[in-house]
């Protein structure tokens, strides 16, 4: 870690930008404190740069772009800040910048194509199909069929969705014969090589038997679970940022981080290993703790802080009913996963985490899409608790501060989530978030009444 007297020096290279072998789609602030930080301390890092592409905003691929890629990484905690220059990003692109993406793409040069795209990004059913009912998607869908049918040249095609552009990578690349590559998802979701395995296989079907066939052989998916706490910088903040890194772009993380990764890369990949990222032939029981236990809390935190009158994580956990609240959750979901992942000290770790004060995450951003989240990180451990026969109050308890911090208008609008405002839609609303869970009465009457409670607060 570089400690900088003033950044504005140190934001140009000191060595050759190293050969970009590595697309990131997602480029926000991520991406930035967690992939392109182990890459550039990986051991192997000058043979590793990274081909950054927005995911629909140009203005941070612009800004990056008239830094050459470098940007300020401020790790924060109670004692201070420490700053260090980002350099593995050497090109910066709008999403929307086609002919580059391709071109990376199916360049044999590049092996690794990673996403942070946000969970909805993905655009994908429950079932991991492509969401027909997202016009975007419907139209994408349509004009990869005028594409296979020849009514639309393949280099005339401009899809709006991330997938399918990624798709036109992968064509590209199989016709360029360039080899095989690695699909690596590193968003919020379980298993999420393999919904976005089974996504690009449904959108590939749509363009020709040769594309799912070259995918199924050449595409490998590893899935990972990735942590390391990154706000969104609020305005006032940045401005003082700017005033103090000279950058235009910075960004700022606690100073944990982790990576547990499972899968292969069979183009190569950096030895991220050595930055102290963890390969393990298993990643559920990981991935499950990290989801259910962290992000989990941090549903159930914006929902309920928002309606406690909160505004950040911080304050959030240090008020004593949004904390037993967190406690109760994490008792369900220790009861759910195994023993062996060092739960105590995983949860102690977190409180301090959330605590960090100097952190200013904001519940209104993990607010964002809290229904899908519910039922991500939040009813898998419900079902099971519901199928022994258990009543698992902690998880009724965050669906019902959805609800009541929906019908206020404190979550940001959801697409896709149902409405909240009915009584008489509990029970549809909670079958949207899963069959087991929506069966259950008690577990409808535990939310209803923990409902009423919440809308006296
Ligand atoms: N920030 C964190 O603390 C953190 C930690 C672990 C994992 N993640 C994962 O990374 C994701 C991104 O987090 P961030 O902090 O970088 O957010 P961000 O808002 O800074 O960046 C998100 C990126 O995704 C793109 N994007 C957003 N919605 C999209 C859509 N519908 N389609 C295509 N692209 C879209 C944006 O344009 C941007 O490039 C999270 O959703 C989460 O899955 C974040
Ligand atoms: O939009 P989400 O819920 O996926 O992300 C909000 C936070 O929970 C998340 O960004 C965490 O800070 C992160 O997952 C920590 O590693």
């Amino acid at each position: 870690m570089t400690e900088l007297s003033t950044a504005r020096s140190s934001l140009v290279r000191d060595a050759p930008a190293p050969p970009v072998r590595i697309v990131l789609i997602g480029l926000g602030a991520f991406s930035r404190s967690h992939l392109a930080w182990y890459t550039q301390h990986a051991a192997d890092a000058s043979s590793w740069g990274i081909a950054a592409y927005s995911g629909r905003s140009r203005a941070l691929a612009d800004k990056l772009d008239r830094q050459d890629g470098l940007y300020t990484l401020t790790e924060r905690d109670a004692q201070g800040d420490r700053f260090e220059v980002v350099s593995s990003i050497v090109r910066a692109h709008p999403g929307d910048d086609l002919g580059a993406l391709i071109d990376d793409i199916s360049s044999p040069a590049v092996s690794i194509v990673t996403l942070t795209i946000t969970e909805v990004g993905y655009r994908l059913d429950p079932d991991d199909a492509p969401d027909l009912s997202d016009p975007l998607v419907a139209r994408d869908v349509c004009l990869l069929g005028d594409v296979a049918n020849g009514i639309v040249a393949f280099d005339a095609a401009r899809p709006q969705t991330t997938l399918v552009r990624v798709l036109l990578g992968l064509e590209a690349r199989r016709r360029r014969e360039s080899g095989p590559i690695a699909l690596v998802s590193l968003d919020n979701l379980p298993d999420n090589g393999g919904r976005l395995e089974r996504g690009m296989l449904a959108l590939a079907a749509s363009l020709s038997p040769e594309l799912v066939d070259w995918i199924s052989d050449s595409v490998s998916f590893p899935s990972s679970s990735v942590d390391r706490i990154t706000p969104q910088i609020a305005e006032d903040e940045l401005r003082e940022l700017i005033v103090t890194t000279g950058d235009e772009a910075p960004v700022v993380a606690e100073p944990f981080s982790d990576w547990v990764v499972s899968g292969a890369f069979p183009g190569g990949r950096p030895q991220w290993e050595t930055a102290g990222a963890r390969f393990v032939d298993d990643l559920e029981p990981w991935e499950a703790r990290k989801l259910w236990m962290l992000n989990g809390a941090h549903t159930l935190l914006a929902c309920l802080g928002l309606l406690r009158g909160h505004r950040t994580v911080a304050e959030s956990i240090g008020d004593p009913v949004c904390r037993a609240a967190v406690e109760s959750l994490w008792n369900e979901d220790a009861a759910c996963l195994p023993a062996c992942l060092g739960l105590d000290e995983y949860r102690q770790a977190l409180v301090d985490r959330f605590a960090n004060a100097r952190i200013e995450h904001r519940l209104e951003q993990i607010a964002a899409d809290s229904f899908m989240k519910l039922r991500l990180r939040v009813v898998p451990v419900t079902e099971v608790l519901l199928r022994r026969g258990e009543l698992p109050r902690a998880g009724a308890a965050a669906i019902a501060a959805w609800i009541v911090a929906a019908r206020r208008g404190l979550l940001p609008p959801e697409a896709t989530a149902p409405s909240a405002h009915s009584g008489a839609a509990l029970s549809s609303l909670l079958t949207r978030l899963s069959d087991v869970v929506g069966a259950s009465a008690p577990f409808a009457d535990e939310v209803e009444s923990i409902r009423v409670s919440y809308e006296e607060v």
